[in-house]
C-alpha cells in the first residue's frame, strides 16, 4: 500500500483516486476548486460517470479515500502523486501548460518524504514531464528525491471505471527505472498489459493514439459521405472493413463528426507540436479539415431539403458530446445548434443529463424541453446529434403523432432502416441510402 496523492481531481484525477483507492492504495485528491472539493468529500461526483458515486462512496466510507483543498495536507505524506490537471488549447492555439506548471510548482513546495515520484496523467505535449521535473526541482522547500514518470490515460468519459479495469494497456514512461517499476507494481493489481517506455515515446503514444483514432473516424465519415453518393450502406461497409483484423471494428461508426474534451483538443495539439518541431502532419490536417465539413453535414441535408431554415421549429435531441455523460466541451450537437440559430431556426433541445451544461454556454438561443415529447412536439423537423439509448428505444409512432410531419436528421443512425421503414417518417441518416418513399411530404 502506498500513500497517493492525486493534484486535479476532475474526470481523469477522480477515477485515477477512486479506482487507485480500490485496489487498496491510501489516496489523498487534492483539487482547488473548494466547492468540488466540498461534494467529493460528501460522496458527490461533480460530473456524471457510471459507476463512479458507488466505488466513491465505498472508498471514502472505508476510509481509503479523502479529499482537500489544502496542499500542504494533501503533499506532506504523499510517496507518489500523479498529476490530472486540464490541458487545455491555449489562444495562440499551442498547449496550455500553465496549469500543469502551477500544478508541479505546488507538489514542489509541498513535499516532504525522502523520495517521491511524480506521475503525469495529463495529457502533455512531448517534452513536458521533462518540463515539470525542472520546474518541481528548482521550486523545492525540501531535500527530497524526485522521479517522473509518464502515465497517460485513455479511459473514455461515460465508461471510465470499465475502462480503468479493463483497459488494453497501460502505457509507463520513465527515465528512472527504478520509478517505472514501483509504478508498474501499483497497477499490477488491475491485471492489464503494461508497457514500459521511456518518457518522450509515453508522451507521444498518447498523442498517436488519439489522432490514429479520430483518423479512423474522419475516414469513415468520408466515406459515409461517399456511401450516399454511390447508394452503398456505411454501415455494411464498416462492418465488412472491420471483420479485418488489421482494421478491426471500433472506432469505425459514421456520425457527424468527433467532438469532446480529448480528440479535437489533442489533434490540434500534435499539428502544433509538430509544427514546432518543423514537420507537417498532413493527412492530421485532413483529419480536422473533413470533421469541421462533417459536423454541419446534417445541416446541410436539412437545408437542401427546405431551402432555408429560418423560422423553422427544429428539435435537437442530444446535447452532450457522447451518450452516459453530461459533458459538453467541444459537443458537436452544441455547435449544430448554435448554428442553426444563426440561420433563424427556433431550436428546442432535450439530453437525457447535459441540460444545465449546454445552457451554460447556450444560453436563451435556444429553448430546452424536459423529455423527447415535450422537444418534439409541433416541430417542423429532428436532429438527433447523440446515441443516447434513450433516443433508440423512443417509439417512433411518437414521431409520427407529435411532431407537424415527421422528418428526422439522423446523425448518428440511431434506427435500422427496417424500422424505420415501417412508419411515414422522412428519413436522412449518415451514410445510408435514403428511403425513398411516394408520400413523404412535399414541403418546403
Ligand atoms: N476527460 C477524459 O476523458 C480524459 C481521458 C484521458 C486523458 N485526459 C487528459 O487528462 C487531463 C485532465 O482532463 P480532465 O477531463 O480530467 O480535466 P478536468 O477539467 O475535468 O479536470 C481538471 C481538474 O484540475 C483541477 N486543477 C487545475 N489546476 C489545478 C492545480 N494547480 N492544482 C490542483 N488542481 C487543479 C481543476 O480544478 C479540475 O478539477 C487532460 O490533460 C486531458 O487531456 C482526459
Ligand atoms: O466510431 C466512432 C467513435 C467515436 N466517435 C465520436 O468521437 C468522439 C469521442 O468519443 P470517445 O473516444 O468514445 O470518447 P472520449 O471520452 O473523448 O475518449 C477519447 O479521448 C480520451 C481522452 O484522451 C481517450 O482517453 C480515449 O481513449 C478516447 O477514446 C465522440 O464525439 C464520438 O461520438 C465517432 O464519431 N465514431
Amino acid at each position: 500500500m502506498k500513500n497517493i496523492t492525486i493534484v486535479g481531481t476532475g474526470h481523469v484525477g477522480l477515477v485515477t483516486g477512486v479506482t487507485l483507492a480500490e485496489i487498496g492504495h491510501q489516496v489523498v485528491c487534492y483539487d482547488i476548486n473548494e466547492n468540488d472539493i466540498a461534494l467529493m468529500k460528501a460522496g458527490i461526483s461533480p460530473f456524471y460517470e457510471p459507476e463512479l458515486t458507488d466505488l466513491l462512496k465505498k472508498n471514502l466510507n472505508k476510509g481509503q479515500l479523502f479529499f482537500t483543498g489544502d496542499p500542504k495536507l494533501a503533499l506532506v505524506d504523499a510517496e507518489i502523486i500523479y498529476i490530472a490537471v486540464g490541458t487545455p488549447t491555449a489562444e495562440n492555439g499551442s498547449v496550455d501548460l500553465s496549469y500543469i506548471k502551477e500544478a508541479a510548482k505546488t507538489i514542489a513546495e509541498n513535499i516532504t518524504k525522502q523520495e517521491v515520484i511524480v506521475v503525469t496523467k495529463s495529457t502533455v505535449p512531448v517534452g513536458t514531464n521533462k518540463l515539470i521535473q525542472q520546474v518541481i526541482v528548482t521550486n523545492l522547500t525540501n531535500e527530497v528525491n524526485v522521479n517522473i514518470v509518464s502515465n497517460p490515460e485513455f479511459l473514455r468519459e461515460g465508461s471510465a471505471i470499465y475502462d480503468t479495469f479493463s483497459a488494453d494497456r497501460i502505457v509507463i514512461g520513465s527515465d528512472c527505472e527504478k520509478a517505472a517499476s514501483i509504478i508498474e507494481e501499483i497497477h499490477r493489481p488491475f491485471g492489464i498489459t503494461i508497457f514500459i517506455t521511456d518518457l518522450l515515446s509515453a508522451e507521444m503514444i498518447k498523442y498517436s493514439s488519439n489522432a490514429f483514432l479520430a483518423t479512423k473516424i474522419s475516414f469513415i465519415n468520408e466515406i459515409a459521405n461517399l456511401c450516399e453518393k454511390v447508394g452503398a450502406n456505411i454501415e455494411e461497409v464498416a462492418h465488412g472493413m472491420g471483420l479485418d483484423f488489421r482494421i478491426g471494428t471500433q472506432f469505425l461508426k459514421a456520425g457527424i463528426g468527433f467532438g469532446g474534451s480529448c480528440f479535437p483538443k489533442d489533434t490540434r495539439g500534435l499539428i502544433q507540436q509538430a509544427t514546432e518541431a518543423g514537420q507537417s502532419l498532413e493527412i492530421l490536417e485532413a483529419v480536422i479539415k473533413v470533421n469541421k465539413q462533417q459536423k454541419y453535414s446534417l445541416m446541410n441535408k436539412a437545408k437542401q431539403r427546405f431551402g432555408n431554415l429560418k423560422d423553422k421549429k427544429i428539435a435537437i435531441l442530444g446535447l452532450a458530446f457522447k451518450p452516459n455523460t453530461n459533458d459538453v466541451r467541444e459537443s458537436i450537437a452544441i455547435d449544430i445548434a448554435s448554428e442553426l440559430t444563426m440561420q433563424g431556426a427556433l431550436v428546442t433541445a432535450y439530453d437525457p443529463l447535459a441540460l444545465e451544461e449546454a445552457k451554460q454556454i447556450l444560453g436563451e438561443k435556444i429553448q430546452y424541453a424536459l423529455s423527447i415529447e415535450e422537444a418534439i412536439t409541433n416541430t417542423d423537423m429532428v436532429f438527433i446529434a447523440t446515441d443516447w439509448d434513450e433516443f433508440k428505444d423512443f417509439p417512433l409512432e411518437k414521431y409520427e403523432m407529435l411532431m407537424k410531419h415527421p422528418i428526422i436528421f439522423d446523425g448518428k443512425n440511431s434506427y435500422s432502416l427496417d424500422e424505420i421503414s415501417e412508419y411515414n417518417i422522412e428519413y436522412y441518416s449518415v451514410g445510408r441510402p435514403f428511403l425513398n418513399k411516394s408520400n413523404f411530404y412535399n414541403l418546403k
